[in-house]
């Protein structure tokens, strides 16, 4: 699973590093094969055309008679032998042992990474095309895709089942085809692809047109024929339906568009709309946040007070300003690298952690105990909130992959799941507290459908909440998500704080917390 984290894919590309050096080699010595048999055989071509031009006087000759059937018997054997050496077999051998003890991503791996693209393209409304070009909202990042990258693309969704984006993708895999002077990929094998999938979407017409023009390049196509006699059987039997007219001009875009995938729910609408920065909290609302400095009546702030910016008022999203300095970033990336696991999510009715589509990134906890910089993170923590740390959860460090994303959740437990948390003997989680520990380029907000509030990654910055009102009831205002990330690399670390403890520091009913007393 290394498409789930950044961090593996540098080591990927370490692996490739190592894979091209091998290939060099191994061409290398291979040209260096051909240049002895080229050596030889130019040798032996100057020998027999001057036998050639007076064959009576050579063959009379017996030191050239001997020389000939030399170069036939023992000569010809040492040119056979190079001819069969396999100057590959020695660098498959090598290569084989550095897929064993490198980073190498599986077909899995393919298949996660051709799925979070597609999941870019929705979250942020990618233009097909314009991906392909290597554009993520307009900005220019990667060379382009040939027709085979996206025939690949529309294969990976086509085996998941995912018919919306097969076409696209075989779509735009044909339009880019149509320009490439080295084919990179069968136009027949496009065709077939997405005649099938428009099938699948439920266009019999257009199924039927792509499968015809299918058999207009391949008429002996080993499926196409089958295919056709059964779209015609299935249109016959519609009966109601008729068959697309034969617009030669249009190539395989036959005016249909794919049918687009089911219906969004309103809180997937929202939330994609946030993610994207096109619905922002409400004028009124925000008019009414502030920002200010903190000191909390805590000596240490004096000198550097908390910088704290209120990203919504009721449930209270507080963003505090440079409370992670660079060098603690760069000891808790370090601290968590070599012990990356991919995210795990609580089963709804086991309690079991488990692996999901819905969480994708990569994990690690760090004790206070390991190193400086992690406690002193989880003293700010306490400084910053007024909470005791003492039944605090330790400090998770998560790092996002390609379209890596969190999709809307609650931080606490609900009544019905009694699983979570029972273990820690703790309470539920009362508060969070995420830093943001690099900077993203595009995409990555923590968004909260149910407010419509977004907190933008910006390096040194965390973001706090409570999950839980005063009265130990969940807030369900806090149902919140980690956006796609659509280019960079997106580190978050953060702090659950628990219930227990807290009875003092967080009073219950309408009294503040304590930070605000003094701000
Ligand atoms: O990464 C983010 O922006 C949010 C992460 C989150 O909600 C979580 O880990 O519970
Ligand atoms: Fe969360």
């Amino acid at each position: 699973e290394l498409y789930t984290a950044i961090v593996d894919l540098k080591e990927v590309l370490q692996t490739e590093t190592v894979l091209l050096n091998a290939l060099d080699n191994y061409i290398q010595a291979e040209q260096n094969k051909l240049d002895l048999l080229q050596k030889y055989a130019s040798i032996y071509k100057n020998q027999h055309s001057e036998a050639s031009e007076d064959v009576e006087t050579f063959i009379a000759n017996p030191i050239n008679a001997y020389l000939l059937v030399k170069r036939l018997t023992t000569d010809w054997q040492n040119v056979e032998s190079l001819m069969t050496m396999n100057v590959g077999q020695d660098y498959l051998k090598n290569i084989s042992v550095y897929k064993e003890h490198m980073k190498f991503p599986t077909d899995e791996d393919l298949n996660g990474a051709a799925v979070a693209l597609t999941r870019l393209q929705d979250t942020y409304k990618l233009d097909t095309s314009a991906l392909a070009r290597g554009e993520l909202n307009g900005v220019k990042y990667s060379s382009e895709l040939t027709a085979a990258d996206c025939f690949e693309l529309g294969r990976q969704s086509y085996n998941n089942g995912d018919y919306y984006h097969t076409q696209l993708w075989m779509r735009e895999a044909d339009s880019r085809l149509a320009s490439e002077t080295n084919k990179t990929v069968e136009k027949s094998d496009i065709l077939e692809y997405l005649a099938f999938s428009t099938y699948k979407q439920g266009n019999l017409p257009l199924a039927l047109d792509l499968t015809n023009k299918l058999l207009d390049i391949f008429p002996t196509h080993p499926r196409a024929y089958g295919n056709k006699v059964y779209y015609e059987e299935q249109i016959q039997k519609l009966n109601n339906l008729k068959i697309k007219g034969d617009d030669e001009s249009s190539d395989i875009y036959v005016n249909d568009e794919p049918a687009v995938p089911k219906p969004e729910t309103p809180e997937r609408e929202l939330y994609e709309q946030l993610c994207r920065g096109e619905v922002t909290t409400d004028i009124e609302i925000l008019s009414k946040l502030r920002c200010y400095y903190v000191r909390n009546n805590n000596p240490y702030l004096l000198l550097a007070p908390f910088k704290i910016e209120e990203a919504y008022p009721e449930p209270k999203i507080m963003i505090f300003h440079d409370v992670m300095s660079d060098s603690e970033i760069e000891t808790i990336k370090k601290l968590a690298k070599p012990r990356f696991k991919r995210a795990t999510v609580q089963n709804y009715k086991t309690g079991e952690l488990e692996v999901a589509q819905y969480r994708i990134s990569k994990s690690a906890w760090l004790k206070d105990e390991e190193h400086k910089h992690v406690k002193d993170v989880c003293r700010r923590v306490r400084d910053m909130t007024g909470l005791t740390m003492e039944t605090a959860e330790e400090l998770q460090v998560v790092n996002y992959g390609i379209g890596g994303h969190y999709e809307p959740h609650y931080d606490f437990a609900r009544r019905e799941e009694t699983h979570a948390f029972k273990s820690l003997g703790t309470g539920n989680r009362i508060a969070t507290v995420l830093f943001y520990m690099s900077d993203v380029p595009q995409g990555g907000a923590t968004v909260f459908p149910g407010i419509k509030a977004a907190v933008w990654p910006k390096k040194g910055t965390a973001a706090f909440w409570y999950n839980l009102h005063p009265s130990g009831e969940g807030d369900y205002n806090t149902r919140h998500a980690a956006c796609p990330v659509l280019a960079g690399s997106k580190w978050v670390s953060n702090k659950w704080i628990h219930e227990k403890g807290q009875e003092f520091l967080r009073p219950c009913g309408l009294t503040p917390a304590p930070f605000e007393l003094t701000a």
